[in-house]
This record gives structure tokens, sequence and C-alpha cells, in this order.
């Protein structure tokens, strides 16, 4: 298994006598994108928070690079964030604002800014002052202000809300850029899977404080691909079956149906199969499901769920 950077453990935040997140334990890889999914209030925020240290944790534990505890105010600096906007003066530019904060930091080298504005796409911006930016722009710096100091994990809470498509693809590209020449491991949250599955290596699904499910991009796409659906009561008893007609890329999905990814076109032949091993199938169908509809599915269909 691939070296784990960031583990939570039962990490819980409650307000008052509402649970925001409720013992939630999530696993991100060294070196991966991993999409934190869910919808409006099911606790992103809140637990990219106490990730990055802006809130504390009412129970469970967080363990980074190694550290757990009092051990996590030595290596915070390792951690880098966008949370809730990117808090910038809006009448400086943004070379003032990255100088600003990298002093702050004690980190400021000459043409540092400039290095960082490059790296998010923003090297021809001038001194405009970064009121006047786009809300995509603005995004990018809060992400260029996120870089100082060379973090190891940078944490974005939803970088993409309310962009337009151009905005949204700029975002896109920076996280890839970062993650694939930098190496840098990302924490990005968003309500939107379809957009997150463009660059995410991994996902975790929350909804209502509870993380539902974690899995890997191969694991969503064979999910949501392309398949042959066979509703049978006993699929077990049609592993050999399927063994022998040689097919290889299949999924016993639940007690009475098997998913197979390939030879989608003979559904018949299969059928036939199935019967002559005395395996009554009671249907069989092409399916995909496209993403958002299984995010739906597993945070409970209705709107508001
Ligand atoms: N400081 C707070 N005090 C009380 N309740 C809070 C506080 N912060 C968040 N909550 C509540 O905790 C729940 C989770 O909020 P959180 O902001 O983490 O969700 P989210 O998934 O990030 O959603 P959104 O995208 O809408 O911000 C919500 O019900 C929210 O109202």
């Amino acid at each position: 298994m691939s070296e784990l950077l960031l583990q939570t453990r039962a990490l819980t935040k409650q307000y008052g006598r509402h649970r925001a997140v409720d013992q939630v334990s999530m696993h991100i890889k060294k070196g991966a994108i991993y999409g934190f999914i869910g919808r409006n209030g099911a606790g992103k925020t809140t637990t990219l928070q106490m990730i990055s240290g802006l809130a504390s944790p009412t129970a469970g534990e967080i363990e980074l690079f190694g550290c757990r505890g009092r051990e996590l105010s030595r290596i915070r600096s390792r951690v880098g964030c966008l949370i809730e906007g990117p808090g910038l003066y809006g009448s400086m530019s943004a070379r003032d604002n990255l100088k600003m904060k990298s002093m702050l930091l004690g980190v400021y080298k000459r043409g540092y800014e400039e290095e960082l504005l490059d790296i998010v796409g923003l090297g021809g911006v001038g001194k405009k002052p970064v009121k006047r930016y786009s809300l995509g722009m603005k995004q990018r710096l809060g992400i260029a202000l996120a870089l100082v100091g060379e973090p190891d994990l940078l944490v974005l809470d939803e970088p993409i809300n309310g962009l337009d498509p151009q905005g949204i693809a700029e975002v896109r590209d920076t996280v890839l850029k970062l993650n694939r020449e930098r190496n840098m491991t990302i924490l990005i949250s968003s309500h939107i899977l379809e957009e997150l599955s463009k660059i995410a290596t991994d996902y975790g699904i929350i909804h209502n404080g509870t993380l539902l499910q974690e899995l890997t991009n191969e694991e969503l796409m064979e999910k949501c691909s392309e398949r042959l659906e066979v509703t049978l009561d006993d699929p077990e008893r049609a592993v050999p079956v399927m063994d022998r007609l040689g097919i290889k890329r299949y999924q016993v999905a639940d007690r009475e149906h098997i998913y197979i990814f390939e030879r989608l076109e003979e559904s018949a032949a299969l059928n036939m199969a199935f019967a002559k091993a005395g395996i009554p199938v009671r249907g069989i169908s092409v399916t995909n499901e496209e993403l958002e509809t299984y995010f739906l599915k597993l945070t409970g269909g209705g709107a508001n769920a």
C-alpha cells in the first residue's frame, strides 16, 4: 500500500447539539489528488479546517506526515490552505499580497512573488489591484498564497465554486501542474463529482458529517462505466460459468447482481450459458451510471436529502 500522508481517526466536531463531522476516518496517500465530495452542509469545510489547524476537533485524531497530537503544531507549515475565500488585500497588487504573506512567514526571497505567480498562471498580471481581478484570478492568487513556504499538502475548499467554465479549467490545470510537477499532495473539496473526476486520483464521500465511502478513481470509473447488469438469485454460482467463458472483468455487486464490464454485446449468449448451467437469470441489461447519479444515489437521492 502507498505511504499515507494524512490519516484521520474518528475525527469529530460538535457545534452545540449539532455534530458537523461525525467520526470521519479518511486516508490520503502521498502524491494523491483527493477529491472530498459532499453536498452543501455535509461537513467538508469543518473537516478541512480541522486538518489545516484552523479548528480543533471535539474528538478523534489527525495523523499528518506521521505526527499526531501536539506534534502537529511543528509540521503545520507543511500544509497550505485555501478555505472559505482567499483573504486578499483588494487595493494591493498580487505581488504585494504575496510579498506580505511571505515576509510574515519569514520565507521571502527576491523574485519569490514572480515564481509563485508563474506557477498559478498569473505571470503577466502587472500591478492591477486584486479587487479588479475576475473570480478565477482571485482563486488562483489564493492558491499562490497557499503555496507560500512550499507546503507538501495543499488543502483547497471548493476552489471552483462560482467560477465560469474557463475559471474552472484554469484552477484545474493549476492543481494538476502542482501535483505532477511538484509532487504536491492535494486535498480538494467540491459538491460536483463530475468536476472532481477530471483531476482526482482518490475520493472521499461525506454526507451529514459521515464519511460514506473512500474509493480510487479506477473504482469509481468501474462503478459508473458501461456494463452488463445481470440480476439473478445466487451470483456466486454464476462465477464458474463466467470463468469458463473467459470473462475476466466482472464484479459480484450484491446478493442478486453481477456487473460485467466486457463483451457487452453478448448478453443473449451469456443468458443462455447461465440457463444451461441451471442458473435462472431474472434480468440482463446494459447500463451505465452518470457520476452525479451515483453520488446522488449514495447520498440519498432528493435535493435536500
Ligand atoms: N461555526 C459553526 N457553528 C455552528 N454550526 C456550524 C459552524 N460551522 C459549520 N456549522 C454547521 O456544520 C455543518 C457542516 O458545515 P460545513 O461548512 O462543514 O459543510 P460543507 O460541506 O463545507 O458545506 P458548504 O459547502 O455549504 O460550506 C452545517 O450544518 C453547518 O451549518
